[in-house]
């Protein structure tokens, strides 16, 4: 079922188009991950879905109805914050409580709907914990909690892991998605990290300026960048303008040890492997390589081969 559908959403601030004219729809038990460069408009877009700000034109729909002109409440979804925003004068279950609670569940219903999220979280325990008493990574769980314990059919994270340390990132990463897997809810996460993207989303969509520039399937996408902006942006060293379009040089589409003998014109090790700029006719062509194929090298030249499958043509939007 269609559990978030977008259609020509559009919303101007005084001079900035932050979303400009998105469609795409998100399916029950879908994640799908919002990636663009800072400024791109993905926290519009999530406040737009949550009713939080209203377009200016286009739909937004929720299994099938127009929410477009609903508030926030009326619209089953929850929506994590990049800050959390925990109540610091609440225990960690008042925390969790407190969805259900404004829902108008009883008391001993919204502790029951709490209890249920904090354990989908690992938090059995704390729950009499206040929130000053958590570690940044626990208090991330109590607004994960927090925004389960209303079981909605959409549930919408800015950043949601942007204030951990990198190692409790990874680590979070991996229980999200077994989260998200078993959740049955639409999953919308916005983030600026690619790795992110890849480990919870299922679909990544790409945006650029208020517009999409590419939606699918995430590995597709990393493999396929639609456009040279969109392959900068992912990562890929090797971008080459070539008669109005661009060509994108993926590793590999390099051979190496074999073919013509180019200067390496800079060379730089790198924890036991080596970053190499090839001075290739196509344009300075950047590689990192192993300590295997660091033997390669010749003094200062290398050779190597293209592989014409493996070049990608795309446009060329930078
Ligand atoms: N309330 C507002 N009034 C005016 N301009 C705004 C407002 N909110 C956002 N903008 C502008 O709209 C554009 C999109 O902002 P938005 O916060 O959606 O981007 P973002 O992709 O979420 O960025 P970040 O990754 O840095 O959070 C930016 O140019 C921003 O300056």
């Amino acid at each position: 079922m269609t559990a978030l559908g977008l259609e020509h959403l559009n919303k101007l601030y005084p001079g900035t188009p932050a979303v400009q004219d998105v469609t795409f729809s998100l399916e029950a038990g879908e994640t799908l991950a919002l990636l663009g460069p800072s400024g791109c408009g993905k926290s519009t877009l999530l406040r737009l879905i949550a009713g939080l700000e209203r377009p200016d034109s286009g739909r937004v729909r929720m299994a099938g109805t127009d929410v477009t002109a609903l508030p926030p409440e009326r619209r089953n979804l929850s929506l994590v914050f990049q800050d959390y925003a925990l109540f610091p004068h609440l225990s960690v279950l008042g925390n969790a409580a407190y969805g259900p609670r404004q829902r108008g569940a009883s008391r001993a219903q919204a502790s029951a709907q709490a209890g249920e999220a904090l354990a989908l979280v690992g938090l059995q325990g704390l729950e009499q914990r206040r929130i000053h008493e958590l570690s940044g990574g626990q208090a991330q769980r109590v607004a994960l909690a927090r925004a389960l314990a209303v079981q909605p059919r959409l549930l919408l994270l800015d950043e949601p892991l942007s204030n951990l340390d990198e190692q409790l990132r990874t680590r979070l990463r991996g229980d999200l998605r077994s989260l998200f897997a078993g959740l049955g809810a639409a999953v919308l996460l916005v983030t600026h990290d690619q790795r992110e993207a890849l480990a919870l989303a299922g679909r990544v969509a790409l945006m650029r300026a208020g517009r999409l520039v590419q939606l699918g399937n995430s590995a597709e996408v990393f493999a396929r960048p639609a456009t040279a902006w969109a392959a900068e942006f992912l990562g890929q060293p090797n971008v080459f303008a070539q008669g109005g379009q661009a060509l994108i040089v993926p590793e590999q589409a390099v051979v190496l040890g074999e073919g013509e003998r180019w200067p390496a014109v800079q060379q730089q090790s790198e924890g036991g492997g080596l970053f190499v700029t090839v001075a290739h006719a196509l344009g300075p062509l950047r590689l990192r390589l192993s300590a295997r194929e660091a033997a390669l090298v010749e003094g200062d030249t290398l050779r190597l081969r293209l592989l014409d499958s493996e070049l990608l043509s795309v446009p060329d939007d930078r």
